[in-house]
Formats: C-alpha cells, sequence, structure tokens
C-alpha cells in the first residue's frame, strides 16, 4: 500500500527569544516533491536492538579542529554496538598553528603529497612548546616524531574484539586552495603521506623554519589538485568513508558520519558536493546524494529475499535550536514545506525518553520506497538549511545539519512459530550524516551582528563536542568522569539511541508520555511494549 505521509502539524510553543539572531534565509520551495510512501507493516517481527548512538560518541578519542589556516575537513565515521578502545595515537589531539609562509619544497601553490625522507621534527617536548594553548591541547603522544608512517588497520588495531576492527575512524581531507588564498600566495603547507598529514611550519616569528609536524589518521585524502595523479576525489571519499558504513548497516549496526572543521574547509563539499541544490550523481555529487543512490541499489539488489522499509528525517542546530527541514503542511490538499525562518516555525524540542534517550519532539519522519524519493527530501531539506555569506566562506553553513535514515530490513526465517506462520527476523539501523557548522576565529571571519552571534553559538557547541569527546576518553580511565552531553542540543542529540520499530512519533509519544508516567520502564520492557500506530 502506497499513501503520502501527512505530517502532523506543530502547535506554536516556542518562539526565538528577543535578540537572538534572525535565521538566515534559505530559498524558499513551495511544494513537497512527490514522495511516495510504502508503509506496510512488517508484522510479527523480532527486532533487533541496535546500541545506541552514545556508543558512537563513546568511542572517539580526543577532539581537535582544524585550524584557521589548515584547509582540511575532519571526518569521523562510527558504528555502534561494539565498543572501542581508544587510541590516543591515532587522533592529533594539539594541531600546529602555522601561517603558512614557509611553503611547500618545490614551491608550488598545490601541496604535494610528496614524503622528503627525514622528517624535520623537534623533539617531542619541542613541539609542545610551539604549539599555541587555544588548539584544545589534551597530550602531545600523537605527532609522529621521527616514526615511519604505517597502515592504522593493520598495526595498530588490535584491540581484542575477535578480529572486528575500532567502531571509529577519523579521517582528514585536504582541499585546494581558495581563489582567495590564490590571490594572496598562500602557500599550501599541508602534504599527505599515505594515512599522516605533515604540517610544515613554516619560518615565521612564532616557529621555528622546517619544523614538522605529523598527523596519524585512519585515511588522509589530499585533493589539492584534480589534475595530479595523488588527487582523491569524491567517489574515492565515498568508498573510503560510507560504504563500509553502509555496509554495516545491512547488519543491523547503526552508523554515523560527522564532518568537522574551521569554516571553508570543505565540510559541505565533502557530505554534499559542490552544489546542494543540483544533486544529480555526477563526479561532484558529494558522500549523502552518493549514500542514497546506493541505499536504494543495494536494496533493490535483495528486495526478493528482504523487505526494506527506509524513512527519512533531516533537521538542523541553529544558535542551539532545531528546525525541522523537511516539516510539510497540507492546504487543499497540496503539500507544501513550511518553511524553516524563525518566526513562521517554532524550534523543535528535545525531550528525553527514559529508555532511548534524547529524541527530538514532533520530528517529521518520512517513508520513502526509491531514490528519487529519498533525493528529493534530501533537495528539500538542502533548500531549507541556513546559509549565509562569511569573511572565509561565501556559502558558509551556519547550522549543524543531521540528516537520518532508519532502515528497517525484515526477512523471513525459513522456522515457523506455533501457529505455521513463518517467522521474521529484523533488523534496524539509523544512518546519521552530519554536517557541522565551520568553527571559525571571529577575527578571520570579519564577523559582526547576527553572523557574530551565530559564530559564537557554532563555537560554543563545538567547544562542547570537543569536551564530551575529551570526557569520553578520560572516562575511559576514570569511569567517574563527567560527560557534558547536555551542554549542547548536538551532544545531547547524539547520545540518543534509536527506538524499536512502531515506537510511537508525532501525537502519539504524548500518550507514551502519559503512560510512562504510570508505569516504570522496568515494566515496559519486561512486557514488550510497544505503540503500533
Ligand atoms: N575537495 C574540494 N575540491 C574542490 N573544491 C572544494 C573542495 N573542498 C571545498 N571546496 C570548495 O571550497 C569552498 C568551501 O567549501 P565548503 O562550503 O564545503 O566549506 P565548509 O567547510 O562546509 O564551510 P562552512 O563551515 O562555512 O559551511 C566551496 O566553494 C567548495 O566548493
Amino acid at each position: 500500500m502506497s499513501r503520502f505521509y501527512t505530517p502532523k502539524s506543530t502547535p506554536n510553543r516556542f518562539e526565538t527569544p528577543i535578540g537572538s539572531p534572525a535565521r538566515p534565509t534559505p530559498t524558499p520551495r513551495s511544494h513537497v516533491p512527490k514522495a511516495t510512501a510504502s508503509t506496510s507493516g512488517l508484522g510479527g517481527t523480532r527486532y533487533q536492538m541496535n546500541a545506541s548512538s552514545s556508543e558512537s560518541l563513546s568511542s572517539a578519542s580526543s577532539s581537535n579542529f582544524m585550524t584557521p589556516k589548515n584547509p582540511a575537513a575532519l571526518f569521523a565515521a562510527t558504528k555502534s554496538k561494539s565498543s572501542t578502545a581508544l587510541n590516543s595515537a591515532r587522533t592529533p589531539s594539539s594541531l600546529f598553528r602555522g601561517t603558512p609562509t614557509g611553503g611547500v619544497p618545490g614551491g608550488s601553490c598545490y601541496g604535494t603529497p610528496r614524503w622528503n625522507g627525514v622528517p624535520k621534527m623537534r623533539a617531542p617536548a619541542a613541539v609542545a612548546e610551539r604549539t599555541p594553548e587555544c588548539y584544545s591541547k589534551v597530550s602531545l603522544e600523537s605527532p609522529l616524531v621521527g616514526r615511519k608512517s604505517r597502515k592504522l588497520d593493520d598495526s595498530i588495531r588490535k584491540d581484542g574484539y575477535g578480529g572486528e576492527i575500532s567502531n571509529l575512524k577519523v579521517a582528514v581531507r585536504i582541499r585546494p586552495l581558495s581563489a582567495k588564498e590564490c590571490v594572496e600566495s598562500v602557500a599550501n603547507v599541508v602534504k599527505v603521506k599515505e594515512n599522516e598529514v605533515i604540517v610544515n611550519a613554516g619560518n615565521t616569528a612564532d616557529n621555528t623554519a622546517g619544523v614538522e609536524h605529523c598527523f596519524q589518521y585512519d585515511h588522509a585524502f589530499w585533493s589539492c589538485n584534480a589534475e595530479h595523479p595523488s588527487y582523491v576525489d569524491q567517489p574515492t571519499v565515498y568508498r573510503g568513508l560510507m560504504k563500509p558504513l553502509l555496509d554495516k548497516a545491512f547488519e543491523g549496526y547503526n552508523a554515523c558520519l560527522f564532518a568537522y572543521g574551521q569554516t571553508g574547509s570543505g565540510k559541505s563539499y565533502s557530505m554534499m558536493g559542490m552544489d546542494s541544490d543540483d544533486l544529480t550523481i555526477n563526479q561532484e555529487a558529494g558522500i549523502i546524494p552518493r549514500f542514497c543512490q546506493e541505499l536504494f541499489h543495494r536494496i533493490d539488489s535483495i528486495k526478493d529475499k528482504i523487505q526494506a522499509e527506509v524513512e527519512v528525517s533531516y533537521f538542523e542546530i541553529y544558535n542551539e535550536k532545531i528546525h525541522d527541514l523537511l516539516a510539510v503542511s497540507a492546504t487543499d490538499g497540496v503539500f507544501a514545506v513550511t518553511s524553516a525562518n524563525a518566526g513562521k516555525k517554532p524550534p523543535l524540542k528535545v525531550r528525553e525518553h527514559p529508555v532511548w534517550g534524547p529524541y527530538v519532539v514532533d520530528l517529521s519522519t518520512h517513508p520513502v520506497d526509491s531514490h528519487s524519493a529519498l533525493r528529493n527530501w534530501l533537495a528539500v531539506g538542502n533548500s531549507q538549511r541556513a546559509t549565509a555569506a562569511t569573511g572565509m566562506n561565501d556559502k558558509s553553513s551556519r547550522s549543524h545539519s543531521i540528516f537520518s535514515v532508519v532502515l528497517n530490513l525484515s526477512e523471513a526465517v525459513s522456522s515457523e512459530d506455533s501457529e505455521g506462520k513463518p517467522i521474521h527476523q529484523t533488523k534496524r539501523a539509523k544512518i546519521s550524516l552530519v554536517d557541522l557548522a565551520g568553527s571559525e576565529r571571529i577575527s578571520h571571519t570579519c564577523a559582526s551582528g547576527d553572523r557574530l552571534k551565530e559564530g559564537v553559538s557554532i563555537n560554543k557547541s563545538l567547544l562542547t563536542l570537543g569536551k564530551v569527546i575529551s570526557s569520553l576518553a578520560e572516562s575511559k580511565r576514570n569511569t567517574a568522569a563527567y560527560i557534558p552531553y547536555r551542554d549542547s542540543v548536538l551532544t545531547w542529540l547524539l547520545r540518543g539511541r534509536i527506538p524499536p520499530i512502531s515506537c510511537p512519533t508525532g501525537s502519539s509519544r504524548n500518550v507514551l508520555r502519559w503512560r510512562l508516567h504510570l508505569q516504570s520502564v522496568a515494566h515496559l520492557l519486561q512486557h514488550g511494549f510497544f505503540f503500533v500506530d
């Protein structure tokens, strides 16, 4: 059975506080594209509950954000369900701030990923002295002073989990110099050697000439010059980061991939592509449109054996307020996107479910049954995102966006129950693709007014993300460590877990809330208390 999903209207409860900046106006789109919905139930199934996305977060190691002069974005890809041994050597905990005047040996405008053989590194202590405090120094074990490059997957990941490798991967991608940087004759001081990034300190007053800092990641993608043989293009980034997560999602694991880095470092380009309004799968298409295509490609290839259902939701966190990017309303039978502009649509609220943790109240979810339907919803959401021109990026994302797809797979297993009906085994996975707003130095972005307020809010939530990840790393050693999830909406929400199939959405959640007041969580679990819409 197919039908249009009609979202429930959201009451106007929360106003934008006086003084908070007006959300940048997205390009309006009046009509929702055709998004047919398969709503047939999975009937009589058991569900396989996935571990929570808090485990995704809890697997992360020390955070760091790329520095203002490093044209690179970082990606963290996680899958939940298994715990991870933290590997502090894998992620650089302190990043070097080097004014890129030293240039790359060879002098080209584009950095060439060439290993110069002998790393010109100082002793770690000397490096520590020269690393500015402001880059969240956690430990300085990570720069690979004089060490030989090595593959993390082969040599470091002996985690003792029956051969399963770590559930967190961190990748860095170096973008080309922007037109502005080329005009200003900025030299690229970043090189890549296999999975290592080598940053040349330059020879400015606060740095010693020739000092190189090496950082090791799971992947280091060099995308500075498309003409160069070492150039890593969009399909390669997709294959390296997203494909393994999709594999795991089909096994019932939750997966989360988020991009973080300074403003203008290439997060949106990597996640969405050159143009977020053009979602055609061409060479420039980013991770999310490719994921949408491959998801249904795989579903089509197994549909004879496995029934799949997909639901999509897409929201952004702007100035700590949540806006549903896919909210639609129906007037006279015509479906229209409810504008995400502040003032027209109130932000959504986060509540904490006693079992499943934080969730967004009344967030619309839309069943989709084809790649084109999913792509259309993605386009709708993109058109609603808050972007604005800043001093460092003409189209800067001013919000964190979270695109989530819940995948339900139901397979009839051979055995039959007491009534002779086949027993279905159901797997459920949530894939969250997060494009974080860029961290920024106010002095570099020359922000004032609304942009300034946004920048402060963005930096605050990214700082909290960093703190949460650091605290999680600390909690591995000290179980009493406090983890400040609730200090930002982003970290609070990422902690939430995927509810079981048929857990209520929209207004039926009120019923759940009401009943939860009457019955203990233990009782609910004991009796398998699920709602069917
Ligand atoms: N690998 C790349 N190849 C070509 N162009 C790129 C690449 N990465 C980024 N760019 C270009 O750099 C500019 C800034 O990139 P993008 O908007 O993705 O940055 P961002 O990190 O998302 O910034 P913000 O946090 O401000 O939103 C864009 O014009 C984008 O097309």
